[in-house]
């Protein structure tokens, strides 16, 4: 029997796996590859790779990659299932620990963001509040955050996770990251390096920790962690992969244990934003002044006045600032996009 046909049913890939099965509390199911890696499907759309421990790790790493936390952003969660495809058929050996997760099955197969709440807001303990007390989006993001706690205690030296998303608007930066904040932290040159291998060359540091799946796993964890935006929005089977070739040679690289590339763009090529503003639902009187079709990064002059309420409005202060995630679609208290502007250097 083939290892995919003992994690998966006979004949089904791990998405197609992960989607029959999205509301099916699935029992944990362990096997071995053929060249002793051990598999292990944790629970629908969670996989862990371990290679044998004779193996060298040449990186010295553990990853964690995650797609699919929003249901509707399908190209990386095509880029993910076709690497552990490739490593399921002994395409390439494994070199390095993995977690590997599908974030939110049920959303991946209604093509939706999200169903009850969006998950990218339950994180680091937000699964917790009252609000969302019952939801199983809620009790996906406790389980997550317990799969990658048990991860990182097993593999706590150099923990990465890159969370893989696609963008609601077009975007002029096709791919950029968000490096979530952590007081005193400063980003590695190597994870410029890699963000540049994976083509993208746009990095936007985050002003205060959020609730994201690259926040807990940053602050909490400890890892090196990012939210890689890497296209936009399409459904299944409509992306096209060609424009995703950057991330998955990069990841195929990492997991295999190669060594890095040296960067091509050079280093200095990777454009560095930081948060000015980030700009909340504030309730009933609150109007947002951005058009619903403009694109991610597109500058605003100064004195532009952006959002008001009954209280207060923001105008772009001095300096021309940016739009990233506008979405006025959002429940009072979250996010309706953020504000931002070039820094000069990544300070490290
Ligand atoms: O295009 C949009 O408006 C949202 C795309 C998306 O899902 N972005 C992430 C960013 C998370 C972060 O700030 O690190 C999100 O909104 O959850
Ligand atoms: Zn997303």
């Amino acid at each position: 029997m083939k290892a995919s046909d003992c994690l998966f049913d006979a004949h089904a890939d791990w998405l197609v796996n992960t989607l029959a099965n999205c509301t099916n509390p699935l029992p944990e199911v362990k096997t071995q590859l053929p060249d002793g890696t051990r598999a292990i499907r944790r629970a629908v759309g969670v996989l862990e790779l371990c290679p044998p421990t004779d193996r060298p790790n040449p990186n010295h790493e553990a990853l964690i990659i995650s797609a699919g936390v929003h249901g509707n952003e399908t190209a990386p969660i095509e880029v993910l299932n076709g690497l552990v495809t490739e490593l399921l058929n002994g395409q390439w050996t494994l070199a390095c620990p993995v977690l590997l997760i599908l974030g939110n099955p049920p959303a991946m197969l209604a093509g939706d963001r999200f169903i009850d709440a969006n998950m990218n807001r339950l994180f680091h303990g937000a699964h917790g509040k009252e609000e969302y007390h019952g939801l199983p989006e809620a009790a996906r993001a406790q389980f997550l955050e317990e799969a990658c706690r048990q991860f990182a205690a097993q593999h706590p030296h150099n923990l990465c996770h890159y969370d893989l998303h696609t963008a609601i608007r077009p975007s002029r930066r096709e791919k950029f990251a968000l490096y979530p904040f952590v007081a005193g932290r400063e980003v590695p040159r190597a994870q410029c390096d890699f963000l540049l291998e994976a083509g993208v060359e746009t990095l936007l540091l985050q002003h205060r920790e959020g609730t994201t799946f690259s926040s807990f796993s940053s602050s909490v964890l400890k890892a090196e962690s990012f939210t890689v935006e890497l296209g936009k929005v399409r459904p299944f089977g409509q992306n096209d992969l060609s424009r995703f070739t950057g991330i998955s040679t990069a990841l195929r690289r990492r997991m295999s244990g190669l060594p890095p590339v040296p960067p091509t763009p050079p280093r200095d090529h990777l454009a560095v934003f930081e948060v000015v503003h980030e700009i909340i639902n504030s309730g009933d009187s609150f109007r947002f002044h951005v058009p619903d079709d403009v694109a991610n990064f597109t500058e605003y002059a100064p004195g532009t006045l952006i959002w008001e309420d009954a209280e207060m409005e923001y105008r772009v202060g001095h300096s021309p600032e940016s739009i990233v995630f506008p979405n006025r679609n959002v429940p009072v208290g979250q996010r309706v996009g953020l504000l931002i502007r070039p820094r000069q250097s990544l300070g490290a």
